[in-house]
């Protein structure tokens, strides 16, 4: 299978979710959202998965679908639902052929709660199923700094299709990340990019604003030849994964640069870029289970773009085991050439703590 189709429908299908983000934020910044309004996550949460998921309906209405919302709030709060209607109403691709392609714009208000409602498949083994995160990376989202649109196609229990919209990423993956590249303020003109990976076909980025028009370019991780200048990617937030544990790896790495912390999957796109190395993910609780959406799109990435993406104690990421990653336990992404020794020091440092 080629999933061309799929591809195209994704790509234009995020372009379309991360402009409605990009308003929300906006609105936001002029303070035109009211004070009685709900957060921008979930206007932006609520109106991206309802403009992803349609396109998705429209073109495969058999597949299911694996999204973080679902609307039943909305369908009691009529004062978020309008908001968020007029929202997703006002926003379309400029490429009316491109429009054509999602299906165009969701018919009326309950068109679009019961596409928001069709991201409750379960998850599984068998079947194509699209895992949808409309909103990764919250609080990068509310700051202007990093956050993505992430989607990615599954069939039988693995990913074919990723693709990752991050709008305030810069354009030209030759731009290497610094220690503070997460937490910049970024939001302005002229960033924004697109990631996107088919299985076995290789990963690409492109201009977020130019998809469905320009070609895509190819993008390789970067070889490390010298882990003492390589960086490294983790979590902004100290919750999600354990900042100790990481610079404890670090420094057994050799490493020397300090880490690049910063939110969402834009770290597997950065890293498939090659704007820096390797992304730990190191579980901060025994009992926390990562979910599906979280790295489906950003786990193809990274493998097609020459690396390799296991969980903590070296297991492949396995996206069958329904909404969350039930079998998995953190993340550890590289470039395939130096992958085994970096999960070889993960352990011995996780084997240290014991
Ligand atoms: N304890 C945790 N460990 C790992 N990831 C977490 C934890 N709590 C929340 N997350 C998830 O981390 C993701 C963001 O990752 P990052 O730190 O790389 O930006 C969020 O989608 C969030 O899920 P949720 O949206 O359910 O809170
Ligand atoms: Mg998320």
């Amino acid at each position: 299978m080629s999933y061309q189709k799929e591809q195209e429908v994704a790509e234009l299908a995020v372009q379309r979710a991360a402009i409605l983000t990009k308003k929300v934020f906006h609105e936001k910044a002029k303070g035109t959202l009211s004070k009685n309004d709900s957060s921008p996550v979930t206007i932006g949460d609520f109106g991206a998965q309802a403009l992803i998921i349609a396109a998705i309906k429209s073109n495969f209405p058999n597949d299911e679908v694996v999204g973080e919302e679902e609307a039943s709030s909305l369908r009691e709060d009529t004062n978020l639902r309008d908001q968020i209607w007029e929202l997703v109403k006002g926003t379309s691709l400029s490429d009316s052929k491109a429009e054509d392609i999602l299906g165009g714009p969701i018919a009326s208000m309950y068109a679009m709660l019961d596409a928001i409602d069709a991201g409750n498949s379960a998850g599984g083994a068998k079947g194509r199923i699209w895992a949808l995160d409309p909103i990764d990376g919250t609080k990068g989202f509310l700051r202007g700094g990093q956050y993505a649109v992430c989607l990615a196609l599954m069939v039988d229990g693995d990913v074919k299709v990723g693709v990752l919209g991050c709008p305030n990423l810069p354009v030209d993956d030759s731009v290497a990340l610094t220690a503070d590249s997460g937490v910049d303020q970024t939001d302005e003109e002229g960033k924004g990019v697109l990631f996107s990976a088919v299985f076995g076909q290789g990963a690409t980025s492109r201009p977020l604003t130019s998809v469905g028009m320009g070609e895509r370019k190819a993008i390789q991780m970067k070889s490390v030849s010298d882990l003492s200048q390589a960086t490294f990617c983790e979590s902004l937030e100290a919750g999600h994964s354990s900042h100790s544990d990481q610079s404890a790896i670090a420094s057994k790495l050799g490493v020397t640069k300090p880490s690049v912390r910063m939110d969402s999957q834009a770290k597997y796109g950065s890293i498939a870029r090659g704007a820096g190395d390797i992304y730990l993910r190191l579980p901060t609780s025994a009992t926390y289970r990562e979910k599906i959406w979280d790295h489906a799109a950003g786990d193809l990435i990274v493998r097609e773009a020459g690396g390799e993406v296991t969980d903590s104690l070296g297991r492949r990421l396995d996206f069958s085991k329904g909404r969350i990653l039930a079998e998995n336990k953190g993340v550890v992404a590289a470039p395939a050439a130096i992958h085994s020794h970096v999960l070889s020091v993960v352990k011995e440092v996780m084997e240290a703590k014991k």
